[in-house]
């Protein structure tokens, strides 16, 4: 067992940077479907390159890394004990090298370990099996489609497709609504994993087993394949799109799972995982410890296609600004516009938006650019720091403070993936302010506009949560909220409720 160690880091490695071939196949399929020059197009030409990038670079195709979770073969008499002190070195190697970022936090305290070492964290199934090897399969599924995951009680009444019972119909139903209410914010086209029956524990985890299920497998319950077949033919017409941009291409994958239930309980358990679906896993020689073949197809077996240039779209305008902005410059921005960002910008989520509402900024923010990002950095020898992954994080979860914030410091533009609310809305257009969708898991795409670490301030918050000043150039994201009121998120959502209305009649009956 020499080898088990560096055989699991090198399960994380290819986990965190090279998506495997099923999944690619799924997006190159999406592409394929989608209508060229759409604003959806584009983002899933951004994301394929975003896969090639990571895998060329061996470093994270998104900066959530997300909640590293092991499922353990092991032959009968094989020492677990030791495998976990293994599995665990691992990560925390894997996190030194920046392959991981660091994303065990505290819940009480807000303190990141900083080696994703802490309690419950890593997640690590051990199973017996009679064989002689091990299987070590591991997914990182991130925090923002984390928290998109959904579980129904079944009879339930749910918006737009109204009642569920317990049965096939309503759990055709509870899936349906799931897509829906994930909307852009667990960075669609996503795969969801779906279990039917257990408890609220068993039921989330039979989902999230879903998901190490071969994207193109088909399920042998003939009631679960039709079922599958279903969602994956219907769910792309409620018209949600790539990052909720709207399009044709909602969901990649459906999987669905069944076991018993208590008479008194019928939960549909629903795990939504972002198009970065990062599963893979290895088979070890139990002797050596050494990898002797991978369980899913590699990424690097199937390059993702480049795209010939796109084609010119007369309505879209691009609009270069430099901060700091004015409010002139973003008054003039419309929903549509594509943006390029120059100049300084600083990252700022949860811990950040908390601390600012009763300080003030280290850093002067009047005209700024706010980003909603938690990236992956790494020091030099020298010391100097470096972006090593850095997409956008859910903005919704500054809701309650965006609009008080911008105000505050005089912020022009927040960028950010999945849209925000009324709140912020109504603050953009008082101000004079934009919130800019940038593409979410784009992390190596965006790394590379980061041109130097400026500073840091607030280190106290962990890496993801620090307010990191970075030089930036040519950041292209797309204006879905401006200071008139307009907001593309809004809009979206109203029109796929609607769509979601049509899947009211019973389907199986
Ligand atoms: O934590 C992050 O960086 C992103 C998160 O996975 C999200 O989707 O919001
Ligand atoms: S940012 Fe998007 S792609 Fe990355 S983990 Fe979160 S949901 Fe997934």
């Amino acid at each position: 067992m020499q080898h088990f160690q560096q055989s699991v880091y090198q399960l994380i490695v290819e986990t965190s940077t090279n998506l495997p071939a099923d999944v690619r196949r799924a997006i190159q399929k999406a592409r394929e479907q989608e209508d060229q020059g759409t604003r959806s197009a584009l983002s899933l030409s951004t994301i394929a390159n975003n896969i090639e990038m990571a895998e060329c670079n061996v470093s994270p195709i998104c900066q959530d890394t997300g909640m590293p979770t092991f499922i353990v073969h092991t032959p009968i008499g094989a020492n677990q004990i030791v495998m976990r002190k293994h599995i665990l070195e691992a990560v925390a190697q894997s996190t030194k090298d920046a392959k991981l970022r660091t994303n065990s936090v505290d819940s009480l305290t807000g303190a990141n370990t900083g080696d994703n070492l802490g309690p419950g964290t890593p997640v690590i199934h051990f199973e017996q099996w009679e064989r002689d090897d091990i299987e070590v399969k591991l997914i990182l599924k991130g925090g923002g489609c984390e928290n998109k995951n959904i579980q129904y009680s079944l009879p339930a009444e749910l918006e737009g497709v109204g009642k569920a019972g317990r049965d096939l119909d309503g759990i055709r139903k509870c899936i349906m609504h799931a897509v829906y209410q994930a909307q852009g914010q667990g960075c669609s086209a996503g795969f969801i994993g779906v279990g039917i029956g257990g408890d609220r524990t068993t039921g989330y985890e039979l989902a999230k087993h879903q998901l190490f299920r071969k994207v193109e497998d088909v399920n042998p319950n003939e009631d679960l394949a039709k079922l599958e077949d279903y969602v994956m033919e219907n769910a792309n017409k409620l018209g949600i799109g790539t990052m909720g941009f709207g399009g044709q291409v909602t969901l990649l994958g459906c999987k669905v799972g069944v076991m018993n239930r208590l008479p008194a309980s019928f939960f549909v358990s629903v795990a939504y995982n972002c198009w970065a679906f990062r599963r893979q896993g290895v088979l070890i020689d139990a002797g050596s410890g050494e990898i002797t073949n991978w369980v899913y197809e590699r990424g690097s077996d199937l390059p993702m296609k480049q795209d010939a240039p796109a084609a010119e779209d007369s309505e879209r305008r691009e609009v270069v600004l430099t901060a700091p902005i004015s409010e002139e410059q973003i008054r003039s921005l419309k929903v549509g516009d594509i943006v390029i960002i120059n100049g300084m910008m600083h990252t700022g989520r949860d811990a950040l938006h908390k601390y600012l509402m009763d300080h003030d900024s280290p850093v002067d923010l009047n005209g700024g650019v706010i980003y909603h990002c938690g990236p992956v950095m790494a020091k030099d020898a020298s010391g100097e720091w470096h972006v090593k992954a850095a997409g956008p994080t859910t903005s919704i979860r500054e809701e309650p403070y965006q609009g008080d914030i911008i105000k505050k410091f005089g912020i022009r533009a927040v960028i950010g993936k999945g849209g925000m609310g009324a709140k912020t809305l109504a603050a953009l257009q008082e101000h004079g302010a934009v919130y800019l969708n940038a593409i979410g898991g784009a992390a190596q795409y965006y790394a590379e506009c980061f041109k130097k670490v400026e500073s840091v301030d607030l280190m106290e918050f962990g890496i993801p949560e620090a307010m990191w000043h970075l030089q930036t150039e040519g950041f292209a994201a797309i204006v879905t909220m401006d200071s008139h009121g307009n907001s593309l998120h809004a809009d979206v959502e109203k029109d796929s409720l609607g769509k979601l209305a049509t899947f009211k009649e019973p389907v199986f009956k």
